[in-house]
């Protein structure tokens, strides 16, 4: 019952968090999609305003260039006003246009002559230049403010709605522009209503959420920045944040999903393992080993089967990480080696053959197997020197440990085999430092004989070190006649098993080809 609850729980947390984090997940990538869209928009913007304020100035120098091509009128004589007003017809952002000499504004096309002269006070602003001409923000009536060009005796006043429509427009009404030189020491035309915010950032008083553009132009000592606060996830319209939700939810539930089937086979696996552990259900089977150079059997290696009644035939390459993982490992070597013993010992009373059993590194290392293992051997009259435990490691292990564990099993007379060699599992300092009996060389390398996937000379140095160390050599996974014709001719002293030999065997069989081999 109290298990039920804690599983309820468990897949009750496993859902709740993976709906969370592909909330999170799907925010963080809403959120850089979101913010990588603003910061292509505030770049177009910049550009735009750009391009509009190189658009003024070119209209505010054709004006200044027409009227340098005729120029030989009195200045505010009705003929000049009369011109000025035909020029100011086709400059669409021009205002207004008019003369100007020491005192000030002597007259302009809107205005007339101006009697006195409007003197030309700059806003509090030191004098600045654009594009060969003087830059004025003046104030120039009651209230009204004008922004203009002043070249020689020439002014030309630029429309107060140059940039208005930006303002207007929904797709750029929040985001803010400035206008200024490279440096940026001067500022010409500012566009927003978030100029102030703008200003402030450019300041260096960083705002949260808010990216900054700049485009400058190749011709003038003019550049655009723009600014704007990045669009976030709840500023979307409820369609597309309901559509987020909706993902996550979704898809935090089928990760959920996937993983209580996972769990659900997983666990139900291990249990008919258990099952079929208690009931004696794991039967096995024995695969020969041959001497090279004369062919006769020397040993078997116990090799465990499970026939699932509903999963049929059950690899040992997945069971036995299962039972690793689940802690069934000890069970499982107990009842091999138990089972090994008594099935092989009348045949090892017959025939002089090693009898390899599998054991993991755990068993190695555990006082109480050795002691389980001697029982097993004094009381099923199996001799300890025949037996080879093979060590099958595979999350790596403490050499000294190991070492210590060996010393302790050979002392009680067994004899003990590093399996895998090649697999990069059992490595050369594991050879130098360990007091093996045998070596099993890897399927991986006794296949490189045929398949050349080893550099020949490679393969050469590698037999001659084998052949160097005292212990005996058996190469697994042998399939071919060309692999033993090589070794036969290389490395006669060594032991071959394989398909090539011998599938592995159940009881009966292998009885049978004991006989037959005689
Ligand atoms: N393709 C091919 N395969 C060949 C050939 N000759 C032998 N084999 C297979 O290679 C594996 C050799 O066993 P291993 O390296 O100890 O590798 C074993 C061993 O690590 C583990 N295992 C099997 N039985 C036991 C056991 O009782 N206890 C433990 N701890 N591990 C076991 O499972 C692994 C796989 O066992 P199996 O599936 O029985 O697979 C066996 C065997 O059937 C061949 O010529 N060609």
């Amino acid at each position: 019952m109290l298990r039920r609850i804690n599983l309820t729980f468990s897949h009750m947390l496993v859902t709740l968090l993976a709906i969370l984090s592909s909330l999170a997940l799907i925010l963080v990538v809403a959120q850089t999609i979101a913010w990588r869209l603003s910061e292509a928009k505030v770049e177009a913007f910049s550009t735009t305003v750009l391009e509009r304020s190189v658009y003024l100035l070119r209209q505010a120098q054709g004006i200044a260039q027409q009227n340098a091509r005729n120029d030989n009128t009195p200045p505010c004589s009705e003929a000049d006003l009369s011109r000025l007003r035909s020029l100011l017809w086709n400059y669409q952002l021009i205002k207004d246009v008019g003369r100007v000499n020491q005192q000030g504004l002597i007259c302009s096309v809107l205005w007339g002559r101006v009697t006195p002269p409007l003197p030309l006070m700059q806003k509090g602003e030191p004098t600045k230049q654009l594009a060969g001409a003087t830059f004025l923000h003046l104030p120039v009536a009651n209230g009204v403010e004008a922004t203009a060009l002043r070249r020689h005796g020439l002014i030309v006043f630029l429309s107060p709605f140059a940039f208005s429509r930006f303002e207007s427009d929904p797709d750029t009404a929040l985001f803010s522009a400035l206008t200024m030189n490279k440096t940026g020491t001067e500022r010409y035309f500012s566009v927003g209503r978030g100029a102030d915010e703008l200003s402030q950032a450019l300041n260096g008083q960083s705002r949260w959420n808010y990216i900054v553009k700049k485009s400058c132009s190749p011709h003038y000592d003019l550049c655009a920045i723009a600014g704007a606060h990045a669009a976030g996830f709840f500023n979307e319209s409820p369609i597309i944040i309901g559509f987020i939700l909706f993902m996550s939810v979704f898809t935090g539930t089928l990760i959920s999903l996937c993983w209580h089937f996972w769990r659900s086979k997983k666990t139900s696996l291990s249990a008919r393992l258990q099952r079929a552990l208690a009931q004696g259900r794991l039967s096995l089977v024995y695969q020969p080993v041959f001497e090279i150079q004369s062919g006769t059997m020397s040993g078997v290696e116990a090799l465990l089967r499970w026939e699932d009644d509903d999963m049929g035939a059950i690899s040992p390459e997945v069971f036995i990480p299962l039972a690793e993982e689940t802690g069934l490992m000890r069970q499982i070597t107990e009842y091999v080696t138990a089972r090994a013993f008594s099935e092989m010992r009348e045949l090892m009373q017959r025939h002089p053959f090693t009898l390899s059993i599998n054991i993991s590194l755990m068993d190695l290392l555990a006082d109480d197997y050795l002691h389980f293992l001697s029982e097993q051997a004094r009381l099923q009259g199996v001799t300890p020197g025949r037996v080879i435990l093979e060590i099958t490691e595979r999350q790596g292990g403490d050499l000294e440990n190991m070492s210590c564990a060996i010393a302790r099993f050979k002392r009680a007379g067994f004899l003990i085999a590093l399996d895998d060699f090649g697999t990069g599992y059992s490595t050369i300092s594991w050879l130098s430092q360990l007091d093996v009996d045998e070596i099993k060389i890897d399927k991986s390398l006794s296949d490189s004989i045929t398949t050349h996937s080893l550099n020949k000379t490679l393969l050469v140095n590698l037999i001659l070190l084998l052949k160097s160390m005292p212990q005996k050599v058996v190469f697994e996974g042998l399939e071919e006649a060309e692999q033993v014709n090589y070794l036969r001719s290389h490395f006669p002293q060594s032991y071959g098993q394989g398909w090539w030999y011998s599938r592995p065997l159940d009881k009966i069989s292998l009885q049978q080809f004991l006989i037959s081999d005689k």
